[in-house]
């Protein structure tokens, strides 16, 4: 049985700063499977990680500037309007209800897949969304929880997602990216001008903001 709803691309990232690597995926996402939008995510207070130094609110104003021009992204803030943990569970519980009439598709890159067993409540992330994991530098090779994750719950292509369950996992063979929002930071100090990493409008952003100086 077909599900017969548009699927929607909900990418969650700390996007600090977001970067070509988070672009490029989210397009080329979009594009090749067919979701009716990506939407990205940036989490006000990462649960498993250190605050970041930039506001939320200025990571959320990058993502703005650096997908300006698609109109098949947009910025989802629902993290952003929370002041607790960004748990990916309960934020896509709370976008079930936000958008009824949609698939949930979380899209993730294969490092992130890799810790995705020790998430909260993962479980119930599979109850309420189907993933998809960009493949990522580095990051190739698969933990020994996403490889038994995925012996139960991979599909093969794209328009299998559409089959009614939810809770599929598409590991994508997506162009690879050598892009790391950790080594631009150590880089940005340092640098004069716009990066081949970083969409223009962004580093003008943190230019004029004195970000990662
Ligand atoms: N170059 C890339 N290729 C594929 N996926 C990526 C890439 N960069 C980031 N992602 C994915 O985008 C999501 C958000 O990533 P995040 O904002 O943490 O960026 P990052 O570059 O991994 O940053 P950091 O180095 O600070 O961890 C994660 O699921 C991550 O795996
Ligand atoms: O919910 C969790 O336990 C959880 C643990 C780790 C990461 N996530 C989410 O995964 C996305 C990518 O995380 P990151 O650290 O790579 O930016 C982002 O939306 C995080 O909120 C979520």
């Amino acid at each position: 049985m077909n599900n017969a709803n548009p699927m929607l691309g909900i990418f969650g990232g700390t996007f600090d700063p977001i970067h070509y690597g988070h672009l490029r995926c989210a397009l080329h996402v979009q594009q090749r499977c067919q979701l009716e939008q990506v939407r990205l995510m940036p989490c006000h207070l990462p649960a498993h990680r250190a605050s970041p130094g930039v506001s939320a609110r200025q990571r959320a104003d990058m993502v703005r500037l650096a997908i300006a021009d698609y109109p098949q992204l947009a910025l989802e803030p629902l993290e952003l309007q929370q002041h607790r943990p960004s748990y990916s569970a309960v934020s896509l519980a709370q976008l079930a209800v936000k958008y009824p009439k949609h698939q949930l598709v979380f899209i993730l890159g294969m490092d992130a897949f890799n810790h995705f067993t020790h998430w909260h409540r993962w479980q119930q992330i599979l109850q309420l969304a189907d993933l998809i994991v960009c493949q990522r530098p580095e990051h190739l090779t698969l933990s020994t929880e996403s490889q038994a994750l995925l012996l139960q719950r991979q599909v093969q292509q794209a328009a299998d997602l559409k089959l009614a369950g939810k809770g599929r996992i598409l590991l994508l063979d997506n162009p690879l990216q050598a892009i790391s929002a950790t080594e631009l930071r150590q880089s940005l100090p340092a640098l004069t001008a716009c990066p081949d990493w970083l969409p223009p409008a962004v580093w003008n952003y943190i230019r004029q903001h004195k970000l990662y100086s």
